[in-house]
C-alpha cells in the first residue's frame, strides 16, 4: 500500500498540476501545505494530486462527500499513511522527511484508528503525554483539565472499551491536545458527541486559535462548519474543487448550497418506491 506506483500505470499518471512548493519569503509559513499529494488504492484514485494552503492561524474546514479522500489525505498530511505522491510541509517542516520534528508541531484526532482501549481514560491522556517527552507533573495538571473540560472526569478511571463512541472520540481529543501543538488536524471531531459537549469542543477549539493555533476539521455539517471555521476546502473525488475563506468559497449562498451545486449527486428516491408504507 505505502509503494511508489508505476506513474505509467497510474490513472492520470503523476500529478501535473503541482504548484510550487511554499518558499522561504518574508511571509508566515502555512501551517500546513501540500503540493501535488495523491494517493491510489488499486485502480481507486482516493488523492488525486491536490494542493492546499492553511493559512497559520486559521480555522479550516474540510468537507465533501462519503469517499471524497478526506480521510486519506488527512492521514497522509499528518505522517500515518505514506503518500504514492507529493509533499507536506507543517510550519515549513517536511512531515516525510523530518516526521519526528513535524509530528512535535501537530496533534492529530485520527479517523478510526484503534485507541489503546485497556487503558483507563486518564491512563490514555497522561501515555499521550509522557510518549511526547512531558513532564509527569504537567502531564497530571494538563490530563485533569481535560478530562474535567471534556465532562470525562467522573469516567477518568474506566477503561477505554467501555467508554461510548462519543467518549472515545473526546478521550482521543484529549490525547491530542495534551502537548499544546501548533496544529490540531481533527477528523470529524463532533461525530457521535452529544450536543453540550460538542459545544465544550467548539469554546475549546475557538480559544486555541484566537491564542495563535490552527485548527483542520473534516465534518459533514455544512451549517457547523459554516459557523465555526473561518477557512473551508471542499473535496470530492479526490480533487480540491473549491478552497478559500469561508465567505469565498459561498460566495453569498449557504455553504450548503455551495457545496451542493459543486459536488451534484443529489438523487431522488424514486426507485425506492417499495418502501413507501401508503
Ligand atoms: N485502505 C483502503 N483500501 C482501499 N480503498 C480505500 C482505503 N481507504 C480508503 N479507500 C477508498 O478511497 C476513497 C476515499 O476514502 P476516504 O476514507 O479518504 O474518504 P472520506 O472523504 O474520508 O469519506 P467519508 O466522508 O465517508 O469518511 C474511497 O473510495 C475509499 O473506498
Amino acid at each position: 500500500m505505502s509503494q511508489n506506483p508505476d506513474p505509467a500505470a497510474v490513472p492520470g499518471g503523476e500529478p501535473q498540476n503541482v504548484q510550487p512548493a511554499p518558499n522561504g519569503s518574508s511571509q508566515p509559513a502555512p501551517a500546513l501545505a501540500i503540493r501535488g499529494l495523491a494517493k491510489r488504492f488499486g485502480q481507486k484514485i482516493a488523492v488525486n494530486g491536490i494542493n492546499l494552503d492553511v493559512p497559520a492561524g486559521s480555522f479550516y474546514g474540510l468537507v465533501g462527500p462519503n469517499g471524497a479522500g478526506k480521510t486519506t489525505a488527512l492521514s497522509m498530511a499528518t505522517g500515518l499513511m505514506r503518500p504514492d505522491y507529493g509533499k507536506v510541509w507543517v510550519h515549513g517542516v517536511d512531515v516525510w522527511e523530518k516526521p519526528l520534528e513535524a509530528k512535535r508541531l501537530m496533534g492529530v484526532l485520527p479517523d478510526g484508528v484503534r485507541l489503546f482501549d485497556r487503558l483507563t481514560g486518564e491512563q490514555l491522556v497522561t501515555y499521550a503525554g509522557l510518549l511526547r517527552g512531558m513532564e509527569r507533573e504537567t502531564v497530571a495538571e494538563r490530563t485533569a483539565d481535560l478530562l474535567k473540560a471534556l465532562d470525562l472526569a467522573a469516567d477518568a478511571g474506566t477503561l477505554v472499551v467501555d467508554y461510548s463512541a462519543g467518549m472515545t472520540k473526546k478521550i482521543a481529543l484529549a490525547s491530542a491536545l495534551i502537548h499544546a501543538p501548533r496544529l490540531l488536524v481533527l477528523d470529524e471531531p463532533f461525530e457521535a458527541v452529544d450536543p453540550v459537549s460538542a459545544a465544550n469542543i467548539r469554546d475549546i477549539l475557538a480559544d486555541y486559535v484566537s491564542s495563535g493555533g490552527t485548527v483542520i476539521v473534516s465534518s459533514h455539517v455544512m451549517d457547523l462548519v459554516q459557523r465555526m471555521c473561518d477557512h473551508v476546502a471542499v473535496v470530492a473525488a479526490g480533487n480540491v474543487l473549491a478552497a478559500g475563506t469561508v465567505d469565498e468559497v459561498r460566495g453569498g449562498q449557504s455553504l450548503e448550497d455551495t457545496f451542493v451545486n459543486l459536488v451534484g449527486g443529489r438523487s431522488t428516491s424514486e426507485g425506492l418506491s417499495w418502501l413507501r408504507t401508503s
